[in-house]
């Protein structure tokens, strides 16, 4: 069912447009693994992991009082050297002692990696909204990347582990349109 909330710009359906970029933002499985599949070569560059403030929609989705700092972790995902998807990741600092420990020592291998490995991680469904200059993960990325278009698809979701929340928000850049088709998606191709 579609669900458009009045004030939550978040929605819960893919947009039907552009058509290259739905099997991307519909991949239920590891996204680093379907990057992974269409590129000859893939890699994770830390842009920073830090304690940083984090929005406010954000902090009510990791149990983080919006007035404490959350642990923010910030990647580019490089698809045969050139940036294909910026992560955008939080979790409230008390998760880190324990169920998301694993973080401080992640570095440069996927979080996907790890998520989907480990079959008590339950991840929520997904939302998707089209960000731009309005939005502060564009102007953050306004300071990564020159010649930004306009507007931005990104998904979000929530990863849960023994009731510990991780957000974790992928904005898709436009060099995930040129990766090259593999056999996979002649059978997953989203209709329509
Ligand atoms: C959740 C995943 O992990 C990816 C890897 C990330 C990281 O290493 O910080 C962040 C976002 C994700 O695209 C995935 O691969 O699906």
């Amino acid at each position: 069912m579609k669900t458009r909330h009045l004030h939550d710009p978040w929605v819960s359906f893919a947009p039907a447009h552009p058509r290259r970029l739905r099997p991307w933002l519909n991949e239920r499985g590891s996204l680093t693994a379907r990057l992974i599949s269409h590129s000859k070569q893939f890699c994770v560059e830390v842009i920073e992991q830090r304690l940083k403030p984090v929005q406010h929609d954000e902090a009510r989705l990791v149990k983080l009082n919006a007035r404490r700092k959350g642990l923010v972790r910030e990647v580019v995902l490089r698809c045969n050297g050139v940036p294909a998807v910026f992560g955008h990741t939080v979790v409230c600092p008390q998760h880190l002692r324990r169920t998301w420990r694993f973080l401080a020592r992640l570095g440069n291998r996927s979080l996907g990696s790890v998520l989907f490995a480990n079959p008590l991680v339950v991840r929520q469904p997904l939302h998707f909204q089209r960000i731009d200059r309005r939005h502060p993960l564009y102007r953050r990325m306004a300071t990564l990347f020159p010649d930004l278009p306009p507007t931005l698809w990104a998904r979000r979701s929530v990863f849960l582990l023994k009731h510990s929340p991780m957000l974790v928000t992928e904005v898709f850049l436009p060099a995930v349109l040129d990766l090259p088709r593999n056999e996979l998606d002649s059978t997953q191709t989203t209709p329509g």
